[in-house]
């Protein structure tokens, strides 16, 4: 008979080196461990670069399905002419959004059909537009789930600098026009809505255009071909004359754009008291006046070219995006290695509720 031979202890261990929880456990009581995340709802595989805590990029839209009922609300950063901007956290991946919400007063067809072809607009494949990961219609409100830019707009940035010195400028059109060049080339679309607002910054300095389609589909899915909610301010003269236009009305609101951030005010005033001009006034001036202009006395040469370029009254004059990326005001720097993460690394994130 065989002798019964004792088993061989078994050995639990505990690691030398502890490994504190919170390497593993989240604030929202998420376990994570590489590519496994857990939580009350079940196991998910996320990729290495969507992991929790990598807060640099936000998870790709193709890596998981985002899911409304996942975001929750920390606060409101924005108020625009269609509603409020929040900012919100995925549960899950405990990455920031920013969710816009526009409230509009039409038939709730019309509004499914905005949001369908916002969801057709939302697959940008360029890294100088703001990136919509989710678009979705709920109780009369559309809202898009936006990558989150934390520091706001160049409308925010320049109301805490007053003005941008032209080095950074030169980085800031850079990557604007990048943006423009794949709106206008790529996607053969016009923005329609160029302004400081619609310019967006984050803390390492990368510049990104919003609102990509948006006022293009509310045009045409109205089906009035210039519905226009929001400000006339940047309006290039041939749009508020009723002109047809093209993507060089883009050029010029950029031109007015990054005027404004060299001197620090909207470049249109009145010539008696230096006040601002009524709103028809501005109309008049912007269609009958000649264009503004960068003063030669304060700014390089290469500059005042540069915006002149772009705010030609005559389209054909005007420069396109492509042409201008080549324009000796942004070859001039382009060596330079100017980080613009320095200027608004420091700025506060905005929480702005004033228009
Ligand atoms: N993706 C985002 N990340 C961070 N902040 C944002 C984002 N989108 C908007 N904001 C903030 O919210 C503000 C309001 O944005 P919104 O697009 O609603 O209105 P607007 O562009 O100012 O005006 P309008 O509604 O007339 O276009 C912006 O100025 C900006 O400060």
């Amino acid at each position: 008979m065989k002798s019964r031979r004792p088993l061989k202890q078994l050995a639990l261990a505990i690691p030398d080196q502890e490994t504190p929880v919170t390497n593993f456990l989240t604030a929202s009581g998420t376990f994570q461990d590489g590519d496994l995340l857990l939580n009350q709802k079940g196991l998910r595989l996320i990729s290495e670069e969507t992991a929790v805590g990598n807060q640099e990029q936000p998870p790709d839209a193709k890596d998981f399905e985002l899911q409304v009922e996942d975001l929750e609300t920390i606060k409101v950063i924005g108020k625009g002419s269609g509603g409020v901007v929040q900012l919100v956290r995925h549960k899950w991946m405990e990455t920031f959004y920013a969710l816009k919400g526009i409230q509009m007063n039409i038939q709730e067809a019309v509004r499914k059909q905005i949001v369908q072809e916002l969801k057709i607009n939302q697959a940008s494949q360029c890294p100088h537009i703001v990136v919509c990961y989710h678009s979705f219609y709920h109780n009369g409100i559309i809202s898009m789930v936006l990558e989150y830019m934390d520091r706001g707009s160049l409308a925010d940035v320049i109301r805490q600098v007053k003005t941008i010195l032209e080095p950074y400028l030169a980085v800031v059109c850079k990557q604007v026009l990048k943006g423009l060049v794949y709106l206008h080339y790529e996607r053969h679309v016009i923005h329609r809505d160029i302004k400081p607002s619609n310019l967006l910054v984050n803390h390492q300095g990368e510049v990104k255009i919003t609102d990509f389609g948006v006022s293009a589909v509310l045009a045409t899915s109205m089906g009035q071909r210039d519905t226009f909610v929001g400000t006339y301010n940047y309006m290039s003269p041939e749009r508020i004359s009723g002109s047809s236009y093209d993507y060089k009305s883009d050029i010029w609101s950029f031109g007015l754009v990054i005027l404004e951030c060299a001197i620090g005010h909207f470049p249109y005033v009145s010539n008696e008291q230096e006040g601002w001009l009524s709103f028809y006034e501005l109309l008049e001036a912007i269609v009958d006046q000649p264009p503004p202009a960068a003063p030669a006395d304060q700014f390089s040469p290469e500059f005042c070219a540069f915006i002149s370029a772009c705010v030609q009254k005559d389209p054909n004059h005007r420069m396109s995006a492509l042409e201008l990326l080549d324009h000796p005001f942004i070859k001039k720097f382009e060596d330079k290695d100017i980080d613009l993460g320095i200027l608004v690394g420091n700025l506060e994130p905005p929480i702005n509720f004033s228009r």
